[in-house]
């Protein structure tokens, strides 16, 4: 069948925040009954966007059907409307993580119907000007990738082919871990009963990306990330190494044991910041890191700190074998932050070796590591058990503490967001 862009009818199967971010870039949309009259009301000004009572009647007449629901629902979904796909036509999935998605598309879709799948790697209020944006050819022919190509072409990302298993080994690097620390430090300071930005000894640089990170990552929802990690098969190992990593580094701290810290973090992190990279320009520097912050102190009176989260990832990153930096193709916004802030500790010796004697001589910050280490096995254990209830019920019970601070931490967020996301683009 002849098929352009032009006359091809997209359909979305999963109108939330990203079906939604989809559909108001490209055509036809389909949502269920339940939706169906407030969708129907918030689209009607959209031209060119349809809103279907359910995916049946999305799939029977769509050239490209994309699957933007729950990670962990996509075998039901995909069972309940894939017998009705249009005979010939191209299916995808926006899910985070491939292996279930590219399963269920087996297992359920009629043997004529091609698999092509996507992954945008931003949230929905990024724009995907620029950023990755995942293609997976997992059973379809050249012309069928080029097809869905063109219908994406207009979000002006940039486009990276994978297969569906290399996918998820990235991802797992990039997004789970990433999301692990992050969560984890919002636990700790749950823990301890404390805004960080209110305390004299959370302000400044890195801190305000630590902050507004986790703030942005409890604001959304728990499905997204309980997604990406608990259904990817690599993630679950990496989180484990990652706890495991931020164990023994409290160990060597509670235990005094300077000499073998400050080697073992040394050695870390000449593996994952090789020798060479020194005159290159850090990701983030110290004006852009300063002005974002929810605290009103100045960067003077910012206390050194032992900052376990970030000691722990390069060592975990060392351990498996991760140069972080090869997956920049494929990185997140968030990761780039994350790899930003990392670097910004690593590359500057005196900050380094201040947090390794802080970490062993200044008792100030054992109770916030001693926290910090039992959530980060806590949050391991939970993706390693694989039970999205629980993990829902730690998530929000931690947002549920931090939603009263939401409101300022997104426009600081935000603004935080875009200012270091144009200086941290994927190319770097
Ligand atoms: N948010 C993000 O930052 C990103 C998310 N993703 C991935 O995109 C996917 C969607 O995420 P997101 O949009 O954020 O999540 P949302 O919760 O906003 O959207 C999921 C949507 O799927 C719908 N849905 C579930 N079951 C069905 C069904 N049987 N028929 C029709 N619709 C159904 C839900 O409807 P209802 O609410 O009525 O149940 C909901 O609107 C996830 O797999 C996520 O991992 C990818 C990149 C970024
Ligand atoms: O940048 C991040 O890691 C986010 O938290 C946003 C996000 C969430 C899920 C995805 O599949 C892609 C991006």
């Amino acid at each position: 069948m002849g098929r352009t862009k032009e006359d091809a009818s997209i359909g979305i199967i999963g109108m939330g925040d990203m079906g939604k971010m989809y559909a108001q870039r490209l055509s036809d949309a389909g949502w269920r009954p339940e939706n169906f009259e407030s969708l129907k009301q918030e689209f009607a000004s959209q031209k060119g966007v349809t809103i279907f009572p359910n995916g049946h009647l999305v799939s029977r007449i769509s050239d490209y059907i994309l699957y933007s629901v729950e990670a962990g629902v996509i075998d039901k979904v995909v069972a309940q409307y894939g017998l009705s796909t249009k005979v010939g036509a191209i299916v995808g999935g926006q899910t985070s993580c491939k292996a279930p998605e590219l399963a269920a598309f087996e297992k359920h879709l009629p043997s004529d119907v091609e698999i092509v799948s996507c992954h945008s790697l931003h949230g929905p209020k990024v724009n995907p000007q620029g950023q990755p944006l995942v293609l997976i050819q997992h059973r379809a022919s050249d012309e069928s990738l080029k097809f869905v190509e063109n219908i994406l072409s207009s979000f002006g990302s940039k486009h990276v082919y994978l297969t569906g298993e290399m996918h998820d080994r990235i991802t797992a690097d990039t997004q789970a871990v990433t999301h692990a620390a992050f969560l984890s430090m919002g636990t700790a300071w749950q823990a301890n009963n404390q805004f960080p930005w209110e305390h004299g000894r959370w302000v400044g640089g890195i801190e305000n990306v630590k902050i507004n990170i986790t703030l942005r990552i409890y604001s959304n929802k728990w499905h997204v990330y309980a997604g990406l990690a608990i259904l990817n098969p690599a993630a679950k190992q990496q989180i484990r190494q990652y706890a495991e990593s931020v164990t023994d580094l409290y160990k060597l701290m509670i235990g005094g044991q300077r000499e073998e810290l400050k080697r073992r973090v040394k050695a870390a992190g000449a593996s994952v910041f090789r020798p060479g990279s020194e005159g290159q320009d850090l990701l983030l520097k110290d004006e852009v890191l300063d002005r974002f912050s929810l605290s009103n102190r100045p960067r003077e009176k910012a206390p050194p700190n032992s900052h376990l989260s970030l000691l722990a990832i390069v060592d975990c990153w060392s351990k498996l074998g991760i140069v972080p930096y090869d997956h920049m193709i494929c990185s997140t916004p968030l990761f780039r932050l994350w790899l930003g802030v990392t670097e910004y500790l690593f590359r500057n010796q005196d900050l380094l070796d201040e947090a390794l004697d802080t970490a062993i001589d200044d008792s100030t910050f054992r109770s916030d590591d001693l926290e910090f280490t039992f959530a980060a096995r806590a949050w391991s254990d939970c993706v390693s058990f694989g039970d999205f209830e629980s993990y829902r019920h730690r998530f929000e019970r931690i947002a549920e503490y931090f939603a009263p601070r939401f409101p300022e931490a997104a426009t600081l967020g935000n603004e935080m967001m875009k200012t270091i996301l144009e200086k941290t683009t994927s190319n770097n």
